[in-house]
């Protein structure tokens, strides 16, 4: 059971202690029923016992100390736990490659995050609660058997017939849930469709009724499944009632048949067998959580694995060099130089092709050579679909190249430096992200963040709130310029820009290419923008066209 492994694998303390805890409130509970039976012999001879008071009240102390202690101790490490798989698929996410989110879908991880983790999270304290309410059980079940064997052996037996038809039915149950799991999952992803596309929907009746009826297809099968499993789940409840029932029968009508001796235990047997009525139906009811935790937590390690082999594909451990020999020592320092002041970055012989599938092979970019100089506004121009943005995907190393070498300063970039390298990189790509804090800026200084917002005239729209924008809520070539302030503060050796001024009005594009644009390189900064924009061609130094993935002339412009 994939909870259990959890359990043992991720568990910091000795989870012994917990169920020795669990057993320990388990015999404590037995305990008041051993002396509570005790009392109701002496009470019928007109008796009482401060001696079995005093166990009483030591036994009830006894039980409100384990169950607390294990309570508190499998609190603290359920929430352990979570914490440690969110953080396991964070770093999954965080090393997948680009298109590898692409293909597992951001909706599933948000599941996993979410949705699945609750379900865990529901689940392990009813694990553990099932672990105490079966020794409980055990527990009374010796007591029984000390009271009357025959009364054992018959509700043994009953225990027996009775979980093994239960268990062979829970399998079916199981596989209805897993179904009923999956329909939730799509959606969850139709949902993402929905709320993502809300204005596309909103303008368009036909495409907000077709994505609707898909979503209530889907909730219409994950209501009917959801329901045939509680029903079922309902059905197994009252069979184990109606087993427990009919053993309690037994009790008072069929045992004295055949014992002679029952009647003076008959009063505490059929209190031990009430006792039981709780464990058993707490332990039945937590069941069902399990076959959902089970299926939760194969969905995340699914979820894992996937990113984990686009990882083995990328090639990218996301490691620091490791400085194992003297000649890897040298390789880092010289590495560490380059990177400390970058005067060149240059790509020779790249190549990469997106994968294919049987009918056509996946685009493929190369060889590319190219050279981009520490000062220098380089642009990169090119039609829909030449390959300008696989490009920079892989010169700024967000993909592997398939073949050749990026070098600064030539020195080459070994694939485990990878992230070092993308750390020189400023970038506003043409799918960027605006974020409103300022992550990764460790001193944010206000007064430039100012002259910045006037730069890019958005001065009395967005202001400095703390370490984030006051607000993103802008138009779109406004967000652009945010994102290219948030880029400039970054303060990076080199800046990426795909078709960056692609959404500004003819004034601030002006503005970016004569102004802008100029002041950046002024401040030696390598520049390599993604433009359609051929009336400033003249600003760059150098500029780069692409056709069918390859640079087809690479020429110096107006200021080289
Ligand atoms: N994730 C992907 N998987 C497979 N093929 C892709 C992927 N992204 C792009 N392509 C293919 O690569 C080609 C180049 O795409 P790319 O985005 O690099 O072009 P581009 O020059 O930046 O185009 P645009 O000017 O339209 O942004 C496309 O024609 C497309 O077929």
């Amino acid at each position: 059971m994939l909870l259990l492994d959890l359990l043992r694998s991720q568990s910091r303390s000795d989870l012994r202690l917990a169920v020795a805890l669990l057993s320990l409130a388990s015999i404590a509970t037995t305990m008041v029923l051993v002396i509570v039976n005790m009392a109701t012999e002496q009470a019928e001879n007109g008796e009482a016992s401060m001696r079995l008071l005093a166990m009483m009240g030591l036994s009830l102390i006894g039980y409100i100390w384990a169950q607390k202690k294990s309570s508190d101790m499998i609190a603290t490490e359920v929430e352990h736990i979570l914490h440690e798989l969110r953080l396991r698929i964070f770093d999954s996410v965080r090393k997948a490659g680009p298109d590898t989110l692409a293909k597992v879908g951001q909706g599933t991880v948000q599941a996993a995050l979410t949705q699945e983790m609750q379900t865990v999270s529901g689940a392990l304290p009813l694990m553990l609660n099932g672990v105490q309410q079966v020794v409980l059980l055990i527990c009374v079940s010796v007591y029984l058997a000390w009271l009357s064997t025959f009364a054992f052996v018959m509700i043994t037996v009953l225990a027996i017939v009775v979980s093994t038809i239960h268990l062979q039915r829970i399998r079916r149950i199981n596989a209805a849930t897993r179904a009923a799991v999956e329909d939730e999952n799509l959606l969850f992803g139709g949902l993402t469709d929905l709320l993502q596309g809300f204005k596309e929907v909103k303008m368009n009746s036909q495409r907000r009724d077709a994505l609707i009826k898909g979503l209530d297809d889907r909730s219409t099968r994950a209501r009917d499944t959801k329901s045939t499993v509680k029903a079922q789940w309902s059905r197994e409840f009252a069979l184990i009632q109606l087993a427990f029932y009919g053993m309690m029968a037994a009790m008072v009508f069929i045992i004295p048949i055949f014992t002679s001796d029952y009647h003076d235990v008959a009063v505490q047997t059929t209190t031990a067998a009430l006792f039981m009525i709780g464990p058993i139906g707490a332990a039945v009811a937590s069941v069902p959580s399990f076959g959902d935790a089970d299926v939760a937590l194969r969905k995340i390690n699914d979820i894992d694995h996937q990113l984990e082999d686009a990882l083995g594909q990328h090639q990218d451990h996301d490691a620091k060099i490791p400085p194992a020999t003297d000649k890897a020592k040298q390789a880092t320092a010289k590495l560490q130089t380059a990177l400390g002041n970058i005067n060149e970055l240059a790509l020779r012989d790249i190549r990469f092709a997106y994968p294919g599938t049987s009918d056509s092979p996946g685009f493929a970019v190369g060889p590319i050579n190219a050279v981009f100089h520490k000062g220098e506004i380089t642009f990169i121009t090119g039609g829909n679909g030449a390959g300008k943005s696989t490009i920079i995907a892989l010169l700024i190393g967000l993909r592997p190249v398939a073949s050749g070498t990026i070098s600064v300063n030539d020195c080459p970039i070994p694939t485990n430096a990878l992230q070092q390298y993308r750390d020189q990189f400023a970038t506003v790509l043409s799918d960027y992200h605006l974020f409103r804090e300022l992550y990764g800026i460790d001193t944010i200084d206000a007064d430039r963040v100012k002259m910045l917002l006037a730069q890019m005239e958005i001065e009395d729209k967005v202001d400095l709130d703390g370490r984030a924008f006051s607000t993103t809520a802008l138009s779109q070539g406004q967000r652009k310029r945010l994102a290219l302030i948030a880029a400039q503060l970054e303060e990076k050796p080199i800046l990426v820009l795909d078709e960056w001024a692609a959404d500004q009005d003819p004034h601030f594009r002006s503005v970016f290419y004569e102004k802008i644009l100029p002041a950046l390189r002024d401040q030696g900064k390598i520049i390599i923008c993604v433009t359609h924009d051929d009336r400033w061609f003249d600003q760059a130094d150098r500029i780069y066209h692409v056709r069918d993935g390859e640079f087809i002339d690479g020429r110096a412009g107006a200021s080289a």
